[in-house]
């Protein structure tokens, strides 16, 4: 610091001395002195460069650049977008800096509408405009107009500039200051999709939306403690309010009057789990995307494709990210440690292949998906010391409730690596129609987790639904590629996109038909004995049961005819025999080779 004041010094006397003596300074000189006003005085950085252009010589965009952000930084809005246009005058090329810098004069005078302007000629100038930028006018727009920052934040993405942690949170903040709770909830979530941490300042913005909603603030409380965020002083403060207006208060006095002072509720909160009305209040206004609420969505689900019924905690956890149809997130599912071991077993195996994609050929997969994977099948699992990781990707599916309590295990897992630059493109999970009819099965739930955090490349996107899931450790996510008659659901349509950082994921299918019974036969008996008796005796009553629908669709799938009894004995016959077979080992009846191949589903493992 002290040297380069020295400098600024020393450059300044020469400039002094070499004028006075008619020795004209050069570029370099005159840039470096004007850089150096520009951080206290713009109107002698401006100066400068004046003269300069009087000397006859062409000031770079840095030169320029710098007197149109010495202006912007004084909140001096005009004089920064004179400076601007001056530069354009001499025929210098602004750069994105520049139009940053009059934008941020606009956000600083806090002139929205200015602002806005100014970045739709950055947008007609193809100005390329940056994260910096829009941020800029998001945090300026929010202070006016929430709902218009908002709509910029979607433009933003529709750029392809992806919006950071900062950007959201300047949005919270304007859905905080207009009292907007549920889009404040909405703004945490699409945080939350992306992979974004939501730090104490994100939830502080959060609970100032709640001034209104003293039971959305202390749901919102449990959700930071689960995510143990530690509360600051200014998230106090954003409670203590909402707490006052809670109590009808106006100061602490009234509010300590009516014997409940949010200070002392939030320790209580952080001591208990808090269930009842407040969790009602923070599921229907936090785990809330604008269309639908996640009761609504699972039941809707269980009606158009599969039941999904999470346990109690899990299901406290879930993000609906869209409703229909569904697309769920689980965040913090695996621990970090979990996720690392998956990946050590994945990279030390030597097993990792090409992977392979259903339903084309393989030079056509070779372009559709260049990643590589190796399928978790149970001797290979074995092999690894896997089996404890791969059980609990099943039991996640277990504990996420899909196919109902009792519906057993899914296709086996896979492992797969994205290197730089590898991609799966968009693509359906389940089958085509054709191949349903042919093979009897179709995949009805896709479950990823997300074994490292991704900073670039590497999204999950579903264009349809306008959703990017931003790999997290840990996180799963959960959709559902089918409909109940197996019918490929197309709105799933989803890609893995390009890779820039390396991305790791574990992926279960969960598909449904005959043969399904038995490949979930084999892997109970090789791998789950015990616990799993149980699931496969209701697996067994369920296959028995009638359709619990009373006019299967047309398209409907081999197991759903099974089920219904007596339109198709054979299949049910079929299912049952394998059960049984099955059954006769699991009790050391039989010999390997028959189970194996009863183990092995026509449902695709790539
Ligand atoms: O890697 C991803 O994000 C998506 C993977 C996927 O779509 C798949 O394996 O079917
Ligand atoms: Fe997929």
């Amino acid at each position: 610091m002290e040297a380069n004041v020295d400098v600024f010094w020393a450059l300044s006397s020469t400039f002094a001395v070499s004028s006075q003596a008619g020795i004209k300074p050069n570029e370099v000189i005159y840039g470096v002195l004007i850089s150096s006003w520009a951080k206290t005085s713009p109107e002698r950085a401006e100066g400068l460069l004046r003269r300069m252009v009087e000397d006859h010589l062409v000031p770079n965009v840095i030169a320029c650049t710098s007197v149109v952000s010495a202006w912007a930084r004084k909140g001096k809005a005009c004089q920064a977008r004179r400076a601007f246009e001056d530069m354009r005058q001499a025929e210098v090329q602004p750069n994105v800096i520049a139009w940053n810098a009059v934008l941020d004069g606009y956000a600083k005078a806090a002139d929205a509408s200015r602002a806005s302007r100014c970045l739709q000629e950055m947008l007609e100038h193809k100005a390329s405009p940056n994260a910096v930028s829009f941020t800029s006018l998001v945090d300026c727009q929010s202070r006016q107009d929430a709902a218009a920052a908002g709509e910029w934040v979607r433009r933003m993405e529709r750029c392809s500039v992806r919006p950071s942690a900062v950007t959201f949170t300047a949005l919270l903040r304007g859905y905080a200051r207009s009292g907007q709770v549920a889009e404040a909830a909405a703004t945490l979530h699409r945080m939350a999709a992306k992979g974004l941490s939501l730090d104490v300042v994100a939830w502080t913005a959060m609970l100032g939306a709640c001034a209104e909603r003293w039971d959305v603030a202390l749901c919102a409380l449990r959700q930071m403690r689960q995510l143990q965020v530690l509360p600051n002083q200014i998230t106090l403060q954003a409670l203590r309010h909402a707490g006052r207006r809670a109590t009808g208060g106006e100061g602490d006095g009234e509010c300590s009057k009516a014997g409940q002072s949010p200070v002392i509720l939030v320790p209580l909160c952080f001591a208990f789990s808090l269930r009842g009305p407040a969790t009602a209040w923070w599921r229907r206004e936090i785990q809330i995307q604008p269309e639908g609420s996640l009761k609504e969505t699972l039941a809707g689900l269980a009606k158009t494709h599969i039941s999904v019924r999470p346990s109690p905690d899990i299901e406290d956890q879930l993000i609906l990210l869209h409703a229909d149809p569904a697309v769920l997130l689980i965040p913090n599912l695996w621990r970090r440690e979990a996720c690392e071991q998956l990946i050590a077993v994945a990279r030390g195996s030597g097993a990792m292949r090409q992977s392979h994609a259903t339903g084309v050929s393989d030079a056509e997969a070779q372009a559709l998906r260049t990643s590589g994977s190796v399928v978790m099948k149970p001797e290979m699992a074995r092999r690894f010391g896997a089996e404890r990781l791969v059980r609990k990707l099943f039991r996640d599916l277990a504990v996420l409730g899909v196919g109902g309590p009792q519906s057993g295990y899914g296709e086996f897992p896979q492992v797969v690596r994205y290197e730089h630059g590898q991609h799966f493109a968009e693509h359906q999970d389940a089958f085509n129609w054709e191949q349903v009819q042919q093979d009897g099965y179709q995949r009805q739930a896709t479950f990823l987790l997300y074994l490292n955090d991704v900073e670039k490349g590497g999204a999950t996107r579903f264009p349809e639904l306008g959703i990017d899931v931003q790999p997290r450790c840990g996180q799963g996510l959960l959709f559902f590629p089918a409909f109940k008659d197996g019918r490929q659901d197309v709105r799933t349509a989803h890609s893995a996109e390009a890779a820039v950082d390396e991305k790791w994921i574990a992926q279960v299918w969960k598909g449904k038909n005959a043969a399904t019974s038995s490949q979930l036969v084999s892997s109970l008996l090789s791998e789950h004995m015990g616990a799993a008796m149980g699931n496969l005796l209701s697996e067994c009553k369920r296959l028995a049961a009638p359709s619990p629908f009373a006019a299967p669709s047309p398209v409907c799938l081999a197991s759903d005819a099974a089920a219904a009894g007596p339109a198709q004995p054979g299949a049910a016959k079929i299912t049952l025999q394998a059960l049984r077979h099955a059954g006769r080992r699991a009790t050391g009846g039989e010999g390997d080779g028959e189970c194996s191949k009863a183990g092995q589903s026509p449902g695709k493992q790539d």
